[in-house]
C-alpha cells in the first residue's frame, strides 16, 4: 500500500505549530534544517514539493515575549504578522544553503472559494513549481476574520493539495501518527498504520483535542485527509521528530498513518484526467500491451514500439495500437527523449540505459484512463 507514497510525484508537506516551535520555545531552526535537507533530497529525486508551514502566531508570541496565547483576534493577527517574518526568513535561509529558492504564498478562504482567484492561485503555484521554486504557504492571518478563517493549517494543506493536484499530503505533527485514542491520555492507544480515509470508525479515535500550540488536533487532520481524497490524493499523518521521516516515507517504510482515498475518488481523478488535459504525444504499443492496458495493467516500456511528439515527464500522452486506434490516455513517467531510449526494453534495463530509474512503468494504471 505504501506504493501510494513512493510513487507520488507531487507532495504537499504540512508542518504544524506544535512541531515547528519546539513546544513554544520559538522556532526550532535545527529541526527546520533537518526537514529542509530531506525536502531537498525529495526535490532532487524529481518530486515536486509544496510546503504548508504553520507557526507564525507561535513564533510571533515568542518574539513579542508573550507567554499565553491571546484570545483577541487582533492580537493573534498582530502576533502572526510578526512571526510570519521569522518563519519565512528561517525557511528561506535554510533552503538557500542548498541552492533552492523559496516563495511566500499567503492564502485566505476567499482566495480558494472564488473561482477566478482560485485559478489565479493555481497558475501561480504551478509556475513556481515549474521554476523549481519551493512555495511556502500559510494562511494570510492578518486579513482574515474569525468567521472565514481556516484556523488550522490541516484544512489549508488539503485545499492546497486539491489546488496543485498533488498525489500526497504529508502532515507532520508531534505524535507518531493517528492512534486509536489520544496517546497523551490513553497509554493503551495503538498507532494505525493504514486505513481508508472515509472509514467512519476513525472519527471516534481522532476525537481528542489539540495540543497547547496546535489548533486542530487529529480531527482536522482526518478531515483534511478526506478533503485531499476528493482529488484522489492519499494522506500520511506522521511524527515530524521521527528520524529521517521524509526520507523513510519516500523509501516506502511504514511510518505514520496512511489514509487512502476510496476507489470512487480515484475514478474522479481519472475523470479529470480524461477531460482536462491536453495530450502532448503518442506511444504506439504492441498487441500484448493493448491487451494488458484493457485488463487495467500499467504500460511498461517493453510493450512500446514507437514514441511520437515532444513531452516531459508528467504530461499527458495517448497510448495507441499500431494501427493508430487510441486505447488509453495517461500521465507519462518519462519524457519523450528518455522514453525513446527505453522503448521495447524490460523495466530491469531502465537503470543501465538511463543511469537512473524513476518508475518501472511508462504510464502507471492509476494515472491512466481507457478510451
Ligand atoms: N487519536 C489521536 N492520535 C494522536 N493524537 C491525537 C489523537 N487525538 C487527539 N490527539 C492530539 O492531537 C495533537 C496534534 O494536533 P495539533 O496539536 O493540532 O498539532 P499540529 O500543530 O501538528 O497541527 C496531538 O498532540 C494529540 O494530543
Ligand atoms: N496560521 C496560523 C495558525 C495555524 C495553526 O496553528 O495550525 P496547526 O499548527 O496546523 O494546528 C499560524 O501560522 O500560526
Amino acid at each position: 500500500m505504501r506504493d501510494k507514497v513512493t510513487t507520488a510525484r507531487r507532495w504537499v508537506i504540512k508542518i504544524g505549530s506544535a512541531l515547528l516551535t519546539a513546544d513554544g520555545r520559538g522556532l526550532d531552526r535545527e529541526s527546520m534544517t533537518v526537514w529542509v535537507r530531506q525536502m531537498v533530497a525529495l526535490r532532487n529525486s524529481g518530486v515536486d514539493v509544496v510546503l504548508v508551514s504553520s507557526g507564525s502566531i507561535a513564533a510571533g508570541m515568542t518574539r513579542l515575549g508573550w507567554k499565553e496565547r491571546p484570545t483577541s483576534i487582533h492580537q493573534l493577527q498582530a502576533a502572526a504578522a510578526v512571526g510570519q517574518m521569522d518563519l519565512v526568513h528561517a525557511w528561506e535561509g535554510s533552503f538557500e544553503e542548498h541552492g533552492f529558492t523559496t516563495a511566500q504564498v499567503l492564502l485566505t478562504h476567499d482566495d480558494l472559494s472564488d473561482r477566478k482567484r482560485y485559478l489565479n492561485a493555481r497558475s501561480t503555484l504551478r509556475s513556481l513549481l515549474d521554476l523549481g521554486v519551493i512555495p511556502v504557504i500559510n494562511e494570510n492571518d492578518t486579513v482574515v476574520t474569525d468567521e472565514i478563517r481556516f484556523g488550522d493549517n490541516d484544512t489549508l494543506g488539503a485545499l492546497v493539495t486539491n489546488l496543485v493536484e498533488a498525489d500526497l499530503l504529508v502532515i507532520l505533527t508531534d505524535k507518531d501518527g493517528l492512534y486509536t485514542a489520544d496517546p497523551g491520555r490513553d497509554p493503551n492507544a495503538e498507532l494505525i498504520a493504514d486505513a481508508m480515509a472515509d472509514d467512519p470508525r476513525l472519527d471516534a479515535m481522532a476525537g481528542g483535542s489539540a495540543g497547547a500550540l496546535g489548533r486542530g488536533g487529529m480531527q482536522t487532520k482526518l478531515r483534511a485527509a478526506r478533503l485531499a481524497a476528493r482529488s484522489g490524493a492519499s494522506t500520511v499523518i506522521v511524527g515530524g521528530r521521527i528520524e529521517q521521516v521524509i526520507n523513510r516515507l519516500k523509501a516506502g517504510e511504514q511510518v505514520g498513518t496512511l489514509l487512502l482515498p476510496e476507489k470512487g475518488m480515484l475514478a474522479a481523478r481519472k475523470q479529470w484526467l480524461a477531460g482536462h488535459l491536453q495530450t502532448r504525444g503518442r506511444l504506439l504499443i504492441d498487441d500484448g500491451a493493448v491487451r494488458a492496458l484493457r485488463s487495467c495493467s500499467s504500460l511498461l516500456p517493453v510493450g512500446v514500439k514507437a514514441v511520437e511528439g515532444n513531452f516531459r515527464r508528467g504530461e499527458m500522452v495517448v497510448c495507441a495500437a499500431l494501427d493508430g486506434t487510441e486505447i488509453a490516455r495517461g500521465l507519462v513517467n518519462y519524457g519523450s527523449q528518455e522514453a525513446s531510449k527505453i522503448l521495447g526494453q524490460p523495466s530491469e534495463s531502465i537503470a543501465s540505459i538511463l543511469g537512473y530509474v524513476d518508475e518501472r512503468e511508462l504510464v502507471h494504471r492509476d494515472n491512466m484512463v481507457l478510451v
